[in-house]
């Protein structure tokens, strides 16, 4: 065999931006073209966006899609192209690859396996194609081959496995080709980030290609396609049980364009890079994403010195460092719609697109407005500070002049907490307006898991940006960044303990104080919701590894259910947040629970009852 040279054409594509997901294929094979490929594959479902949820179930929108290929067709002179799209037979829609080769269509490929666990539900919207069915579809009056199909270009074979149908063990479509003795399967991917994840797909690829003996190309798409998900562009070629390429990960290109070459020996590796860097890169990227897809002019952000509105902080300035020196200066501005100078430096690029505010109370400290001050001063944020006593003061004035009653923290400890939090949003969402900027709410998953949050206090905002990690993880990512990338402004930051600073200094609180050590809550929580145990499961296995008193453990996994059950109206409505780490407890993605419930009596009762 050949000669054939291939490339995996990562894009960052957008829901119902045609012409723009258009214009990014387009590119991409004029790019591959100029670079001598005879053979590229896109992600899943390119010509449309991932994500472009119910828009699938219409007719008229796989119907789009189809005119987009037809439109495709005439651009692949001197070339084969595989691209994704939803096509619609009758009542079933299928998840397909479009193959081209030289302006003709040669045929379509059917995604055999649904993706429907974790952030996945197609199901909902696609139909299954069954193996060895082949048919005719009837494209703008021509008959073309519509099923389980291999192609051949310069004597080398090739056939597919869309996604999912290659993390399905023993069913997958693989082995059928294997039978069929080809070359090389491409994999055009939609496969959500998750930090960690690569390592399972680097092990996927590399397994898949020795199992099937044959050359195996993943691609994926790039960037936050729609919202949520964040996808890292992963492009990949394996042979034989052996890595050959990998390109970086998670760039800020809308088009990037990898070469391979169908010889068995190394090309470029880009190393796997920590958990740490993987999560700066992809919510920095997902933030940029998000900034520009919804026409924002930045961000806006209550900062209070604590561990989690400063990493909020920090992502934006990691945001505009990596974007600048990812696309340079020009495009960077350009693609923010940022009306700067050319030269303009990081600082002054943060101070337009960031803006902070420390609202202080009688119960906040020097210590964490110093903290907030000294971070956005070294980030280049714009920062206000003001102090929110006199709101607080005045609502507090007219309810007790309804009531009839003074409120004291002995009898009204969540009202005189809550009405702090709240009085510190109307004023933030007044700059969001003005600047025509994203209000960042600051929860994370481990406050989400308890609703350990003031709704329309601390969960205003827009987007939600760290709700799918955990505090631990916020904690020790925020050391990592001070000494790893440099944020020195984090020095003050990274020396407070995290409290709400909601009560008066005599009756001090800290989080943990409130709730149980983050680290316990971050093991429960991995159980009750990851591993999906229940509580006496979650009991059996804690009791051993935390070396907790039975009576202590027994009422922190209490707290936890009960709280978590109490509060899944409140992660009904946090702001639309990122998936980034291997679960989270959103329930428009990754964990569904009812609203109202039980609560889990019966099974917390059962902890009683056993030693
Ligand atoms: N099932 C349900 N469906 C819909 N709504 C439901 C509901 N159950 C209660 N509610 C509503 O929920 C309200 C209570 O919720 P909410 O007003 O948010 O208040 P709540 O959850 O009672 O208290 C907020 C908690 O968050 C802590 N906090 C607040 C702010 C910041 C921080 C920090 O770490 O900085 C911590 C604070 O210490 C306190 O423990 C009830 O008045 C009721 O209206
Ligand atoms: N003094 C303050 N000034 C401005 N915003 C504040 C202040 N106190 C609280 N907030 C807002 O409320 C959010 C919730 O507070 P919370 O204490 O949970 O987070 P944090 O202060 O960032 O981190 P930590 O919990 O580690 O102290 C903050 O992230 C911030 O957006
Ligand atoms: N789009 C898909 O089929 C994705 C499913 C696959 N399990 C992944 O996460 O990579």
């Amino acid at each position: 065999m050949n000669k054939l040279q291939i490339a995996a054409i990562s894009l960052n594509q957008t829901p119902l931006d045609w012409k723009g997901n258009f214009d990014r294929i387009l590119d991409g094979l004029n790019e591959a073209k100029k670079s001598g490929a005879d053979l590229v594959c896109f992600p899943e479902l390119a010509i449309t966006g991932y994500g472009s949820e119910d828009l699938f179930l219409s007719q008229w929108f796989p119907q789009k899609a189809l005119r987009q290929l037809a439109s495709l067709i005439p651009h692949t002179d001197g070339i084969t192209a595989a691209v994704g799209l939803p096509v619609r037979i009758g009542k079933d829609i299928f998840n397909t690859v479009a193959i081209v080769e030289n302006q003709v269509l040669k045929g379509f490929v059917p995604k055999q396996y649904m993706a429907i666990d974790g952030v996945h539900y197609e199901f909902r919207w696609f139909t299954p194609w069954e193996a060895h069915k082949l048919i005719e579809f009837d494209f703008f009056g021509e008959q073309i081959p519509f099923g389980d199909q291999i192609f051949s270009l310069k004597n080398v074979s090739y056939g597919f496995e869309i996604c999912e149908d290659a993390w399905r063990g023993e069913v997958r479509p693989g082995y059928r080709l294997r039978d069929r003795k080809v070359d090389l399967i491409f994999n055009p991917s939609a496969s959500h980030f998750a930090m960690g994840k690569t390592q399972e797909r680097i092990d996927l690829v590399i397994e898949s290609s020795r199992l099937f003996d044959c050359y195996y190309c993943y691609v994926n798409l790039l960037g936050n396609e729609s919202g949520r998900m964040i996808f890292d562009g992963e492009t990949m070629l394996a042979k034989s049980g052996k890595l050959l390429g990998r390109a970086p990960l998670l760039s800020f290109q809308d088009t990037v364009v990898t070469s391979f070459y169908l010889e068995e020996k190394e090309q470029q590796i880009e190393p796997v890079h920590a958990k740490e860097e993987e999560f700066a890169q992809a919510a920095s990227l997902a933030l940029f994403d998000y900034m520009r897809k919804s026409k924002s002019q930045g961000f806006v952000l209550s900062l209070s010195g604590g561990a989690d509105s400063s990493t909020c902080a920090v992502l934006v300035a990691e945001m505009v460092k990596r974007g600048k020196s990812q696309l340079g200066n020009q495009v960077f501005l350009k693609k923010a719609g940022l009306a700067l100078a050319e030269g303009s430096d990081q600082k002054t690029i943060v101070s337009k697109i960031l803006t902070t505010a420390y609202q202080g109370t009688k119960n906040s400290s020097e210590d964490t407005h110093l903290s907030a001050k000294e971070l956005a001063e070294s980030l280049g944020a714009v920062f206000y500070r003001w102090d929110i006593d006199e709101e607080v003061n005045s609502y507090r004035n007219k309810i007790e002049k309804a009531i009839g009653r003074p409120l004291t923290w002995e009898r009204d400890d969540i009202t005189l907490q809550n009405i702090q939090a709240r009085a510190r949003s109307p004023i933030i969402w007044m700059l969001s307006n003005l600047n025509n900027a994203l209000l960042m709410a600051t929860s994370n998953r481990s406050e989400g898991d308890v609703g350990y949050t003031t709704m329309d206090g601390d969960t205003s905002g827009s987007i939600s940006p760290i709700a799918a990690v955990s505090k631990t993880f916020i904690i020790h990512w925020l050391q990592w960044a001070e000494k790893t990338l440099g944020h020195s402004g984090l020095r003050r930051v990274n020396s407070l303990q995290p409290t709400a600073e909601l009560r008066p200094l005599e009756r001090t609180q800290t989080d943990e104080k409130d709730l149980m050590p983050y680290p316990v809550l971050l093991q429960i929580e991995q159980l009750a919701i990851r591993e999906r145990m229940s509580p006496i499961e979650i009991y059996f296995t804690l009791q051993e590894s935390l070396g907790l008193e039975p009576g202590i453990l027994k009422g922190y996994i209490k707290k936890f259910f009960q709280l978590w059950s109490r509060n899944q109206w409140k992660r009904e409505r946090l702001a639309p947040s990122f998936h980034l780490d291997e679960f989270n407890v959103d329930p428009k993605t990754w964990y569904r629970f009812p609203i109202l419930s039980g609560g889990y009596a019966e099974e917390l009762e059962e902890l009683d009852h056993i030693n």
